[in-house]
């Protein structure tokens, strides 16, 4: 393990959108006792300021200036955590539909994926982290110790994104949710810097026909015995 994991090892979590990783990493974290960095909220800010200061998608000039007054931070609160931006709560202006999409345009980008690198690099170099997005065990953390490639089939996915969508109160139909999380996956799956793809070394899990409880318990028990090795 490289000198600097002074708390711990790096745990990378990757792969499409409504795989689980949000749900099985805040878990997992808690049972590992480790700190949990959603690096997709942190696309999502950029994503957010972006469009509240009306910057084309493909502005680079404007998005490499706005990442650069950008600080992004986590405020933990027991199992809750809030994402702020430059102090603003915005936790929940992150999580729309429109937002994500959005999110899919920027976040394919090269000053914004260098800029955030560099503060997913900081944030999780001394290890005792899992850090879950699309391309932590691929290209932020290649020399990460344990790796994770989560998927589920487009239905599945869809339909878990669907009913938490109902749940929110949002008028949405199931076939629209899953051309979404398709197009989205497409999307991030094309593009030419860091797209989603499962590390060589990365431990593949289907979660289509697995609970939340299983994929945690074979994700925890993976951990445990490649740091006892
Ligand atoms: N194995 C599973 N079985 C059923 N529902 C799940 C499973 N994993 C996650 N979910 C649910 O699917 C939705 C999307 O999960 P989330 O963790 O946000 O995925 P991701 O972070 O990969 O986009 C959440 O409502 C979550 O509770
Ligand atoms: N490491 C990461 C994490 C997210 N992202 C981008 O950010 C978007 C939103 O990520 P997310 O993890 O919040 O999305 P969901 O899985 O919650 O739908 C993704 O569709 C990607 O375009 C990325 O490019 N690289």
């Amino acid at each position: 393990m490289s000198a600097q994991r002074t708390n711990g090892v790096i745990v990378a979590i990757d792969g499409p959108s409504g795989a689980g990783k949000s749900s099985i990493t805040k878990l997992l974290a808690k049972r590992l006792g480790y700190l949990h960095i959603d690096t997709g909220a942190m696309f999502r800010a950029v994503a957010l300021m972006s469009q509240r200061a009306g910057i084309a998608c493909d502005d680079d000039a404007r998005l490499a200036e706005l990442c650069r007054g950008i600080e992004i931070e986590f405020e933990r609160e027991g199992e809750a955590y809030r994402v702020l931006v430059n102090g603003e709560d915005v936790s929940r202006e992150i999580r729309t539909e429109e937002v994500g999409l959005l999110t899919s345009c920027i976040s394919a980008r090269k000053p914004v994926r260098e800029a955030l690198l560099q503060m997913q690099r900081k944030m999780g170099v001394k290890g005792g982290v899992i850090l879950e997005g699309r391309d932590i065990g691929t290209v932020v953390f290649p020399d990460a110790e344990v790796k994770f490639f989560l998927t589920a089939s487009a239905e599945e996915r869809g339909r878990r994104r669907y009913l938490e969508l109902v749940a929110r109160g949002e008028a949405v139909s199931l076939e629209e949710t899953i051309e979404k999380v398709v197009c989205r996956d497409r999307q991030d799956e094309s593009r030419e810097h860091a797209p989603l793809k499962r590390a060589e070394d990365a431990v593949p899990v289907d979660s289509t026909a697995m609970t939340i409880d299983e994929v945690l318990a074979f994700m925890e028990k993976t951990v445990k015995e490649r740091v006892a090795a």
